[in-house]
Formats: C-alpha cells, structure tokens, sequence
C-alpha cells in the first residue's frame, strides 16, 4: 500500500497535467490536481457544453489536439468506448516521446482498443469510486483509495510520477494499491457489473417491486428498500459488516444470517463466476465494443426504461423533500 508519505508531488512541478473529457472523473481530476498546486489544462471537444463549468473553476480549457501536445502528462479520462476514435484522430499525434499516457481504467489497453506508441510511457491511475465523490471526498480532506498500473515504463518515471498523481487527486489519503492493467480491468468490471452497479441496482429493484406488488405503500419501499441502504452502508464502510450488525437489532441480524443466503444463492454465486468469465475471456468487452459501433441502439432503450422505473419517480419526489441532499450534479 502506497500512502501521502509514499508519493511526491513536487515530480510534478514544472510539468503540465492535459486531462482530457471533463466529466465525471475528468472534473475531479482536474480541480483536485490543481487545488493540489498542479498545472493542469483540460482538453474537450469543439462546442463541447463543460467548457463553461472548466473555466468557471479556474481551469484553462483547449482543445483535446492542443492539450494531448501539451500535456507532459496526458489523462485520458473519456468513456472506455470512445477511446480508440478519440485517441486516433486527436491523442495519438500530439504524445511525445517521453511523456506518460495515463487512463483512469485499463479497458481500451487491455481489450486493445488503443495501440500506443512504443516510446510513449502508460500507467493507469484508477479511483476506487465515482468522481463526483473523487471530488467531494477531497474537499473534505479525505480521498478515494486508487490503483496505479504500469504498461509501459521507457523512462522509469512512470511509476513515481503515477504516485504523484494519485497523491494530487487525493488517492494516497485513502491508499494506493499498485496492480496490473489486466487485474484493475477484471476486477473493476466484476465489482461494477455484479455487485456494486448491477447487483445492486436489481436488488433494490426487486425489492422495492416485491413490496409494492404485495400491496404496501411504493413510499414506504422506497425508504426500505433504496433510502436505507445508505444508512446501512455507510455502518459497512465505517466499521465493517460486523460493526453494521452491531447496530442493527438481533432481529435483523438473525433474519439476515438465515435469509441472506436466500437472496445471494448458489446459483447466485455460479452466476457471478460466469460473469467474471465473460469479461476475463473478452466476451463482455467484444459485446460493449459492438453494441458501440452498432450506435448504442440496446444501450440507450434499456437506459431510458431503468430511468422510467416506478422507483425512480417515487425517489425524485421523495429526495426533493430532504433538503440535505444534493440532488443535482453542478459539473461533470
Ligand atoms: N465514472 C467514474 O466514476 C469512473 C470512471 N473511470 C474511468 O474514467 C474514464 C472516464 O469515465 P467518466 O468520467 O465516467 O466519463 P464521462 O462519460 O463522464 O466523460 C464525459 C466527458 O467525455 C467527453 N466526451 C464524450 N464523448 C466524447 C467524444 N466523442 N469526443 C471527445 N470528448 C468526448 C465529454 O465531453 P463534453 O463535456 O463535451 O460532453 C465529457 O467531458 C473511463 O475510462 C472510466 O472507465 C474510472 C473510475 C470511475
Ligand atoms: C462502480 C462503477 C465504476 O467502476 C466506478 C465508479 O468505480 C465506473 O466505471 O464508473
Ligand atoms: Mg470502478
Ligand atoms: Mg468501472
């Protein structure tokens, strides 16, 4: 593990930080390197609608071609599947020899969707977290643990200078593990796919529809069902499953020891190896890269049916009675 000690900002003086895409990690990746005292020049897309919230925070914006040739350091913080167009018609010529090409997950090298240059340096520096929290969790002084991966490493500075930057974006508060491009994409793609995207979101899903179809309020669902869930994550994060148990009732932890196994089966457990063998033999990967060149048809529908979940009209108007929640996203 790599923590604040570990890591040397100071590499990063006199160095300009291009990163490219201002969404949900790009924004915090680029307000925490330069609140971190970094140079930092965020490239986008002609006409592209984050220009305005990149300048209003104080950041120099240019284009992705200008940035990719001016970044000593260039973070490729675009969606996976954009990747190889962007990169081939606007990253690829601007990287000079020497310079790191950095990506915040190691999708399109691993699935060879960008073919580097042999004397360009590639590492990987990848929060274990949502940006917008990449971003909150450093204003408030904590961080989002990272992994740091090494490709290619020409100069032998990739490593320390991958460190310094998890450090700028606050990764080493939280603990940096260093790991492979292979190992980062695998397990990334696991946790997002069966457990923390995927296997969430249909367990709240299900939950919340079971109770409503029995009859009780859709109100009360969702406060069972999605609201508390925070609640009781937040206990898991903080102190561990054992500690959430501690607070909850003996009821609840009896009920959780002999139903949870109900719920997660072992065709449940069969499935998740099947899951995580579909993306270690390419299959999730040739699937998403086709589903892109086939224009997203599948994608954008079952999108926009999740958005029109009963769900997620009872939360909308629910949360907008919490005036403590944030309910929009100001940037990225
Ligand atoms: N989302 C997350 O929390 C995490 C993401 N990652 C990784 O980080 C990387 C970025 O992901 P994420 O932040 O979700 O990405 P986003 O979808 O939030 O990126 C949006 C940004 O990319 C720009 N963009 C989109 N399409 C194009 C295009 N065709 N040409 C040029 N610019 C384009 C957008 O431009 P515009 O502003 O003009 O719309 C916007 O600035 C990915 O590799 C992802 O796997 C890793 C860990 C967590
Ligand atoms: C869990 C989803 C994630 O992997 C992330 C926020 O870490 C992503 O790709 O967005
Ligand atoms: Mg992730
Ligand atoms: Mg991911």
């Amino acid at each position: 593990m790599y923590y604040d000690d570990d890591a040397d900002l100071d590499l990063l003086k006199g160095k300009t930080v291009a990163i490219l895409g201002y969404g949900s990690q790009g924004h915090a990746h680029a307000r925490n390197l330069k609140d971190s005292g970094v140079d930092v020049v965020v490239g986008l897309r002609e006409g592209s609608k984050s220009v305005e919230h990149a300048q209003a925070a104080g950041l120099e914006v240019t284009t992705i071609e200008d940035a990719s040739s001016r970044g000593d350091i260039v973070m490729v913080l675009l969606p996976d599947e954009k990747h190889h167009d962007v990169y081939e018609e606007s990253i690829k010529d601007g990287i000079a020899p020497g310079n790191l090409l950095l990506f915040g997950h190691g999708f399109s090298i691993h699935y060879g969707e960008v073919e580097a240059p042999p004397e360009v340096d590639i590492a990987l520096v990848a929060p274990k977290g949502p940006g917008h929290l990449v971003r909150r969790q450093y204003t408030e002084g904590s961080g989002v643990p990272a992994l740091i991966a090494i490709h290619k490493n020409e100069t032998g500075n990739a490593k320390d200078l991958a460190l310094a930057y998890a450090k700028g974006i606050g990764g080493t508060r939280g603990g940096v593990i260093e790991t492979t491009f292979k190992d980062e994409t695998e397990t990334d793609l696991f946790g997002e796919q069966a457990v923390l995207c995927g296997g969430v979101s249909e367990l709240v899903t299900a939950g919340y529809e079971t109770l409503v179809d029995a009859g009780y309020d859709p109100k009360m669902a969702y406060f069972e069902c999605l609201h508390e869930l925070k609640l009781i994550v937040d206990l898991m994060y903080e102190k561990g499953i054992t500690g959430m148990r501690h607070s909850i009732s003996n009821t609840a932890e009896y009920g959780d020891l002999t139903r949870g196994k109900r719920i997660i089966t072992d065709q449940t457990r069969q499935n998740m190896k099947d899951v995580l063998t579909e993306i270690q033999d390419g299959t999730f990967a040739r699937e998403w890269i086709a589903e892109n060149r086939a224009g997203q048809e599948n994608f954008q529908r079952m999108r926009a049916e999740g958005q029109s979940n009963a769900i997620e009209t009872e939360g909308k108007e629910l949360r907008s009675m919490m005036a403590w929640i944030d309910t929009e996203f100001e940037e990225g």
